[in-house]
């Protein structure tokens, strides 16, 4: 079994589907309460935590719990999920959490791989690449927790980690899976070397996969799930899913919650209000109680017709989200809206609110984690990456957990209007 730690839980929905995508079979826990009796036997099991912004030591211990717990499940290789676009912070998370199940692993060496071609995010020569923008000019410069300032990976890899880093860039990946092998054990010939590998399309990825099917922890994001993945598969003889698990979407009564401030996510608010759902934006400086701003946009939510499929949102341009920062900190801005975003999605499901549409990752962790949903089906994709997850109980709650930059920017209107 492969056991995946992934640090926000968008990510973990984005994973689910690249393994599936190539015939694993994929179970998921967005907490690990209540686990001990719990026994999995798919193909891979996906932990999903919310320790991209954290403290680097408690996303460690958060991560390490997740090995330990994925071990005795039955994992004997461990893929460790960070984002497409190496969402962290200069301190971590990414490298203390890579040492820390290394260490745990004895891995000899360590592959990074972020890239992610579905979503347009390549790697060439070291840099990362969002569409046909380097990451330090995309949007992600301006992320409201993990600003990405820099292109070249190994450098910002190396500011996380003490272990040496290098580059294996994409003239050796071109060269096919023997080439790529024999690379890797001559660049990470001294043990303990983490190496960072371009990528720039799916056949790099299954090339990089198949050289590495035996590692005991790869790094990266949906692109090399898949890839990865299929080199298992294949081994396994699986067959790719091509329908998964469908969801019915009859009766529904939906709200989007969005929370994320990412250029994709800023288009589907607007498309959204221009399509004329009812829309409030939450004040945090007016209101910087959780607790009273929850209440204000729960009353709100009162005077709409349910039928209208509201959207509650904080997104808002650079410029804007600046000035809030400048107010109130960037974490504690996070921690108002965040707090605020669990209690209004707690207090909509009590008002008979069954579809939840959330975009960005860290306002998803803390939606999911407010309504106390551990698991789920994972459903078909209401986009590339972004499937829909209904929840297990006597009141089951379908959830699109939308990554701040996925999805088309009809996507929320889209979701919230399906039936
Ligand atoms: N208007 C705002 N002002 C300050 N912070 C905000 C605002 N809106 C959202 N945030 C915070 O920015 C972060 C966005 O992260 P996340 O939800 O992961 O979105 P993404 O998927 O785009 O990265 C969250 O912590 C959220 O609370
Ligand atoms: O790898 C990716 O790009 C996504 O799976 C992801 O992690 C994106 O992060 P958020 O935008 O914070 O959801």
């Amino acid at each position: 079994m492969i056991g995946a730690i992934a640090d926000d839980f968008t990510g973990a929905t984005d994973i689910a589907v690249a393994f599936r995508r190539v015939g694993l079979s994929v179970g998921i826990r967005f907490s690990l309460e209540d686990v001990s009796e719990e026994r999995h036997h798919e193909d891979v099991v996906i932990v999903a935590l919310k320790t991209r912004t954290i403290a680097p030591s408690d996303a460690v211990a958060q991560s390490m719990d997740a090995l330990d717990w994925l071990r005795e499940q039955g994992a004997t290789q461990i893929f460790f999920k960070y984002c497409s676009t190496f969402d962290s912070r200069a301190d971590g998370n990414i490298g203390p959490v890579a040492d820390a199940l290394g260490r745990a692993l004895a891995a000899t060496r360590v592959v990074f791989v972020p890239a992610s071609p579905r979503h347009l995010r390549t790697q060439y020569m070291g840099h990362l690449y969002v569409d046909q923008k380097l990451l330090s000019d995309s949007s992600m410069r301006d992320h409201p927790l993990t600003p990405m300032t820099d292109s070249f990976l190994p450098r910002v890899l190396a500011h996380q980690t003490a272990h040496p880093v290098a580059l294996l860039d994409h003239r050796d990946v071109a060269r096919g899976v023997e080439n790529v092998s024999q690379r890797l054990a001559e660049t990470a010939h001294e043990a303990g070397t983490y190496v960072v590998v371009d990528a720039i399309d799916d056949a790099d990825l299954l090339t990089i996969g198949a050289a590495c099917v035996d590692d005991i922890l790869v790094t990266g994001a949906a692109g090399l799930a898949e890839g990865w993945g299929a080199a298992h598969a294949a081994r396994a003889g699986a067959r790719p899913d091509a329908s998964p698990a469908g969801s019915s979407h009859e009766g529904f009564t939906s709200v989007v919650l969005a929370g994320s401030c990412s250029a994709r996510t800023l288009e589907q608010v607007a498309h959204m209000m221009q399509k004329g759902h009812p829309a409030l934006q939450l004040d945090a400086i007016t209101y910087p109680d959780p607790a009273e701003l929850s209440d204000r946009a729960l009353a709100w939510y009162g005077q709409q017709d349910p039928a209208s499929a509201p959207l509650i949102y904080s997104t808002m341009p650079a410029e804007e989200l600046h000035h809030v920062q400048d107010v109130l900190g960037a974490e504690g801005a996070s921690r108002i809206l965040e707090g605020a975003m669990g209690r209004i999605a707690s207090g909509l499901v009590e008002r008979g609110v069954n579809r939840l549409i959330v975009a960005g990752g860290e306002t998803s962790g803390s939606v999911t984690t407010a309504l106390g949903v551990v698991g789920g089906a994972v459903g078909p994709e209401a986009a590339p990456g972004v499937p829909w997850i209904v929840t297990a109980g006597p009141r089951p709650l379908t959830l699109l957990l939308k990554s701040g930059n996925f999805g088309d920017p009809l996507l929320l209107t889209r979701a919230a209007t399906s039936v």
